[in-house]
C-alpha cells in the first residue's frame, strides 16, 4: 500500500490509543496481549516523542515567520517599481525577499543558539555583493534593523551590511537525508507580492529527510474562509499564521497573535462539491489540465486561483478540497515551495502526492524528484482525483 503522507515520521496510532483488550476480554491470548501492550508502550513513547519534540523549534519558527511577515507587509505597502529587480532567472526579487531571508536566519540562530544551523533557502547574496547591489543592500539592512528594534525582544547591536550578507548566505545548505535542515522560502509567490496579492513566508524543518514542522505566514489571507472565491471581500480581517508539527495537528492563528484554532481539511467525499485551488500564474501550472480534471470530477465551482503556499493553508482549513499544480515539462520543483505547505495539509488530515500517487520526498536535496505534478486533497477523494489526473494526462499530454 502506498502511504500518501509526506510528513509523518511516526506510525498513526489512533486505533492503538484506544485499546480494545482488557483483562475482562478473555478472547485475546496472553501472548498477543503482551505483544499488543508492547506495541502500545512503543507507540505511546513514539507519540510522546513526536508531540514533545520540536517545541522550541516551532516557537522559533513562528517568531521568525511572523517577524518576516511584518517586514514584508511594510515593503508591500510601500512597493515602488525600483524595489523589483531582475535576478538571473528573470523572476522578480525584492528587498523584502532578501530582508525576510536575513531576518528568519537571524531569528532562528538567536532563538536556537545551541543547535547546529543548516538552512536551505531560495535567495543568495550574489547580486547584493556587486557594486549595483549596494543601495539595495543598505535598504535591506535598514529594514531588518527596524523590524528587530520594533519587535524589542532582541538586545543586539545594529546589524551591518556584512551581517546581512552572512545571514542571507547561511541559506546555502543543500539539505539532504541526514541531520536537521531548515527550509525557507522567504517570500513564496513573489509575483503575487509585487501585484499586491497573496504571498507566504514558508518555513519548515527537515529531520532525517522528513518534514517535522512547518509554518506558513500568509499576511494577506483572510482569517475567514475564501471558499467560493470570497478572496476579495474587503470586510475580511487578513493575516494568517498556519503551523503544524508532526503528530500534533495543524493550527491557525491571526498574525496579530490571537489564540490558535485547530484546522482540518474538508471531509467531503463528493467530488462535485469539491472546489479546487491552483496557481494564479498559468505559466506555473497548467490551467487547461486542471480544468479537464475538474470536469471529469464534476466539480461545479470555478477554480480559486491564488499565489503561493497560501493555497495549502486555505486547503488545510477546508476552504476548498483540492490543490492542483502541473508545471510545464522540464520544470524542477524546489523543496522550499512545498515543505511547509505539505505538513500543514497532512497534519490537518490531508494527503499530498505527485501525479503517480507517491508521497513527496524532501530528502534529496534542493529539488523534489517527482512525477509530473503535485496534488493535495483528503483521503476519500485522492483515488478519484488520481484517476482523473491519469486520464487527463493521457488525453491532453500537450497541456504540459
Ligand atoms: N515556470 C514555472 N513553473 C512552475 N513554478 C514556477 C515557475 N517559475 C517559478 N515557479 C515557482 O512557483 C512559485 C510560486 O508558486 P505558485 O505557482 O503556487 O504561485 S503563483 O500563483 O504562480 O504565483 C515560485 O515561488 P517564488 O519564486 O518563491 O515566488 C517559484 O518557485
Ligand atoms: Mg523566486
Ligand atoms: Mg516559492
Ligand atoms: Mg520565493
Amino acid at each position: 500500500m502506498v502511504i500518501l503522507n509526506c510528513s509523518r515520521v511516526v506510525p498513526k496510532i489512533t486505533s492503538l490509543s484506544r485499546p480494545k483488550f482488557t483483562n475482562t476480554q478473555p478472547l485475546v491470548s496472553p501472548v498477543s496481549r503482551r505483544a499488543s501492550r508492547a506495541v502500545i508502550v512503543a507507540a505511546v513513547a513514539v507519540s510522546a516523542f513526536s508531540s514533545m519534540s520540536y517545541d522550541r523549534e516551532l516557537a522559533a519558527a513562528k517568531k521568525a515567520a511572523s517577524l518576516a511577515a511584518r517586514l514584508c507587509q511594510k515593503v508591500q505597502k510601500a512597493l515602488l517599481q525600483s524595489d523589483v529587480q531582475a535576478k538571473s532567472d528573470k523572476s522578480p526579487v525584492t528587498v523584502a525577499d532578501y530582508g525576510s531571508q536575513a531576518l528568519v536566519s537571524f531569528v532562528l540562530e538567536r532563538e536556537l543558539p545551541s543547535d547546529s544551523f543548516s538552512l536551505v533557502a531560495e535567495e543568495d547574496s550574489g547580486d547584493l555583493r556587486k557594486e549595483s547591489g549596494q543601495e539595495t543592500l543598505q535598504r535591506i539592512t535598514k529594514l531588518v534593523n527596524d523590524t528587530i528594534v520594533n519587535d524589542g525582544s532582541f538586545s543586539v547591536p545594529t546589524l551591518t551590511m556584512e551581517d546581512m550578507l552572512r545571514a542571507i548566505d547561511s541559506g546555502k545548505s543543500d539539505g539532504g537525508s541526514h541531520g536537521r535542515h531548515w527550509v525557507l522560502d522567504p517570500i513564496d509567490g513573489t509575483k503575487g507580492f509585487v501585484r499586491g496579492d497573496q504571498y507566504a513566508i514558508a518555513l519548515a524543518l527537515l529531520d532525517e529527510g522528513k518534514v517535522v514542522l512547518g509554518v506558513l505566514a500568509c499576511p494577506n489571507l483572510p482569517l475567514a474562509s475564501i471558499g467560493g472565491n470570497r478572496l476579495h471581500s474587503s470586510h475580511d480581517e487578513v493575516g494568517c499564521l498556519f503551523f503544524a508539527k508532526v503528530g500534533a495537528g495543524t493550527y491557525m492563528q491571526s498574525l496579530d497573535g490571537s489564540s490558535p484554532i485547530k484546522v482540518n481539511v474538508s471531509t467531503t467525499d463528493n467530488s462535485e462539491e469539491a472546489s479546487f485551488f491552483e496557481s494564479f500564474e498559468a505559466a506555473h501550472s497548467s490551467h487547461d489540465l486542471s480544468s479537464s480534471i475538474a470536469k471529469k470530477l464534476g466539480v461545479k465551482a470555478p477554480p480559486v486561483r491564488i499565489d503561493s503556499q497560501a493555497k495549502y493553508g486555505a486547503l488545510s482549513r477546508g476552504d476548498g478540497a483540492i490543490y492542483l499544480r502541473f508545471p510545464r515539462k522540464g520544470y524542477r520543483e524546489k523543496i522550499w515551495d512545498h515543505a511547509a505547505g505539505c505538513i500543514v495539509v497532512t497534519e490537518a488530515g490531508g494527503v499530498v502526492a505527485d501525479a503517480a500517487g507517491n508521497p513527496l520526498d524532501f530528502s534529496k536535496g534542493k529539488y523534489l524528484d517527482l512525477d509530473t505534478g503535485i496534488l493535495a486533497t483528503n483521503e476519500k477523494l485522492m483515488p478519484l482525483l488520481l484517476k482523473a489526473v491519469r486520464e487527463s494526462l493521457e488525453e491532453i499530454p500537450s497541456a504540459l
